[in-house]
Formats: structure tokens, sequence, C-alpha cells
């Protein structure tokens, strides 16, 4: 079994760069096979489910070329094979085929989506959407079956504004006859940066990022070049640990509006963040007050910065509160963090968090993603090594986690250790 292990206590200091946003890549694959000739993705991060979305783009026969950063797809050969077998459940964003599919030849089959288990992540939203432009759907042992002799412009209210089931229903809609209207549509950068990439296609979206989208449908999409915008999530979690193990840490290549809340949240404890158009300097290691956090939806604080603001509030002082509206079981990590030295209790879906705690190295498991990041964080401040398992949840979503935290001062490095 693979570990990272990290031997923490090391001031951090220096420059971390941060890749391309995960949430958006895993939308902008699949959407390009809506074009007729290829479609270059610049600045693709290089994390584990992109290869799995590259496997069932190559299943159906596309073409997927990466020259370091640059993705060419090229799905002029495409045939609508069924996804049921192979990479669909090793990621959620697997189920952005339903839409890209559908859009594209009217039919999908496909199984049904993987990623963290964060509480039941049900997928009604999108499959009301789909029938609503004129789909039906049969569900049987694990897969979907979807199929439409044409697709219409429809008017969808979402019960929730749910980014996946935006997503899909932005990729089905856009080669739709006439006009779809989302409304409660998800507003997160993800769905403004697919918005983009489909319009270089030739498609005609508007309102993307606001809680109205409207799609008028075309009949053709051609292949362009877009790049990518900068991962959100990614460079919180680098903020965060900052905030707990940096003497000065330069977070660049980001867009701050994109973490407004989470920075509004963590000068309110006492961080010394400076701000600047593509970066910002966060001044770590200083004494912070516990807060309360909940998450929501954009520009609301994000749910998946919520498990490293955990490990965060253990250096705190005082009790903070993290409670997350989104997901009612994302609090795994705050186990694993109590094997450290950490004094959490989880109520329902809050975690409360007393600190100042000293964490100390131990043998901990990496859950999901980011209850991942959350104990890399705990490891580089914890006195000791800490050894954190079941690695391929962090590198679905951090690329070059070891490098990117070697570089600025820490010492982290893989290991196969017997179970
Ligand atoms: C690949 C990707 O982009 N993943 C992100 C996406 O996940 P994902 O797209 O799965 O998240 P959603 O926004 O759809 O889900 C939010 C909430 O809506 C509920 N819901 C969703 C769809 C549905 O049909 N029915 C329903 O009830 C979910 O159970 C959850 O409670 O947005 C989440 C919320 O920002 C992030 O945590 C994930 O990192
Ligand atoms: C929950 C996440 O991802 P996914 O939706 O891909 O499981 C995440 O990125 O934190």
């Amino acid at each position: 079994m693979e570990v990272i292990k990290i031997e923490g206590g090391r001031p951090l200091k220096g420059t971390v760069r941060i890749d391309s946003a995960k949430n958006s890549t895993v939308a902008l694959i699949p959407a390009a096979i809506l074009a007729d000739s290829s479609v270059i993705l610049e600045g693709v991060p290089q994390i584990v489910d992109v290869e799995h979305l590259g496997m069932m783009i190559e299943q159906l026969n596309g073409k997927y070329e990466i020259d370091n950063d640059e993705l060419t797809i090229d799905p002029t050969h495409l045939i609508n094979t069924p996804l049921v077998e192979g990479a669909v459940n090793k990621l959620r964003a697997s189920y952005y085929f339903m839409g890209a599919l559908l859009g594209k030849f009217k039919e999908a089959v496909i199984g049904m989506p993987g990623g963290c288990y964060l509480g039941p992540r049900p997928i009604d939203l999108h499959l009301k959407g789909f029938e609503a432009l004129g789909a039906t759907i049969t569900q049987e042992a694990g897969s979907i079956h979807l199929k439409a002799e044409k697709l219409t412009g429809a008017k969808i209210y979402l019960d929730f504004a749910s980014v996946g089931a935006t997503i899909n229903i932005m990729l089905a809609a856009v080669k739709a006859e006439g006009m779809t209207v989302i409304e409660n549509a998800a507003k997160e950068p993800e769905i403004i940066d697919l918005a983009n990439l489909l319009n270089g296609m030739g498609a005609n979206i508007k309102g993307a990022g606001t809680g109205e989208i409207r799609i008028q449908g075309v009949t053709e999409l051609h292949g362009t070049r877009h790049a990518i915008i900068p991962d959100r999530i990614e460079a919180g979690t680098y903020i965060t640990l900052a905030a707990v193990a940096g003497d000065e840490v330069k977070i660049d290549n980001i867009i701050p509006h994109h973490l407004e809340a989470l920075i509004a949240k963590l000068r309110e404890m006492g961080v010394d963040i400076e701000v600047h158009t593509d970066h910002v300097i966060v001044r770590g290691r200083k004494e912070m007050k516990a807060v309360d956090f909940k998450t929501s939806t954009y520009p609301g604080l994000a749910t998946d910065l919520q498990q490293p603001l955990v490990t965060l509030l253990t250096q705190a002082t005082g009790v903070g509160m993290v409670t997350d509206t989104i997901y009612s079981d994302r609090f795994k990590n705050c186990f694993e963090l109590n094997k450290m030295g950490a004094n959490i209790k989880v109520q329902g879906n809050s975690a409360i968090v007393q600190g100042p705690s000293k964490l100390s190295g131990a043998r901990v498991k990496a859950t999901d993603l980011r209850a991942g990041a959350s104990l890399v964080i705990a490891g580089l401040i914890a006195d000791g090594v800490t050894e954190i398992g079941n690695t391929y949840h962090i590198d679905r979503g951090y690329s070059n986690i070891e490098d990117k935290l070697n570089n600025i001062g820490a010492k982290v490095w893989r290991e196969d250790v017997t179970e």
C-alpha cells in the first residue's frame, strides 16, 4: 500500500503555483466531445480524475493526447459506446458523459458515477433536466439508459442549485432545438468556464454565473482552444496550510475573487493575507482565534474547503463550529485528526473543534479527497512523522502535491508499506 509520509514542524516559505481547476477540467473534457473537430484545453492538471476521463474518451473512440499541460481531444471518429465498465465509477464527473452523449447522439448508456462519499449524492435533478428536454430514462443493474427522439429546449427549475445538474443540463441542451432556461442554476466559477468553452465552440449560452442560464440551441459545434481557470479549491487548501505552517507563502496563479469567502473568514481569525491581482501572500504561524464556518453554494464558503478548515481550527484558540449545509457526512477526517491529538466532536452536519491542540504524527487514512488535504495540513504541523494511507483519494484532485510542498520547505515523501 502506498502512503504519503510527512515530517512535521518545518516552517514553510516560498511560492506555490496553483494548477487549473479540477472541477472545470472534468466538465470541459466531456464537453469537448460535442464538437465535430479538435478541442484544445490549456493548463490541464496532472490528476487521476483527468486520466480516467481520458480513458473514457478513448472508450468512445475519441483521440486524447496530452503534451505537457496541453490536452487535445479529437472527437471526429467518436462512437457511442456504452460506458458501463472501466473508469466510469472511479470518479464523480464521469456523469457529465450523460449530458454530453445525450446532446451529441440523443442516446447514452452509462454506469453510475463514483467520487467521494460525503453522504448521499443523488442525481435526481440531472435526470429531471434530461426528461424535461425530451429524454426517456431507464435504469437497470447499476447503469442508466437515456434516449430521446429529439431534444427540445425547456424551462427547468432546480430545487437545489446543483453544480452537476446545471452542467449536465447545459451539455444536453446546447444542441437541443429552441431555448432552454435553467432557473436556480449553480453560480460556481466552473459553470462560467464551461459556458465560455461551449460558446467558443459555437454555442449560444447567456447568464452563466447567475441563477438563470439561457441556452439557445445550435445545430453544430466546432473545435476551439480554451485556457482553464485556476483551481480555487487547491488554492484555498494551500492558503489554509500556509496560515498554520507558513512563515510567508505566495499562492500564485489564482483568481482571488473566487476565494473571497475564505479570505474574509481567515482574516476574521487573525490570519495575515495580502491580496494581489493573481496571487495572495499569507504570513501564517500567528495566534488565531476560533470562528464558526458554514458552507454554502458559491459565492459562499465552498464545502470542498470545509475539511482543511477543520484542521486550521485545531490550531486556533477557542471553540469553532464547522457546519456543512451541502453534505451531511463530510466529517470522517475529524476522527483521523483526533488520533493525532485534536479535540473534535461531530454532531449531525457539524464539527465542533476545541483548540488549540498539539498534534502528533500518527498513522491515518484519507477517507476522501479533501479529508486527505486536511490530514496533509495536520501532518505539516504535527510533531514527528504522519503516515497517510489511501493516497489515491488525494491524487484525484491535487497535482504534484509532494513537489509543491517540498519546494516551500516541507518534508513529504511516498513509500510503499505493508498493511
Ligand atoms: C466534479 C465536481 O464538480 N464536484 C463538485 C460538485 O459536486 P456535485 O456536482 O456532485 O455537487 P452538487 O452541487 O450537485 O450537490 C450539492 C447538493 O445537492 C444535492 N443534489 C445534487 C444533485 C441532485 O440531482 N440531487 C441532489 O439532491 C447533493 O446531494 C448535495 O447535497 O459540486 C460540489 C458542491 O460544490 C463539490 O463539493 C464537488 O467538488
Ligand atoms: C467532492 C469532490 O469531488 P467529486 O465531486 O469529484 O467527488 C471534491 O473535489 O472535493
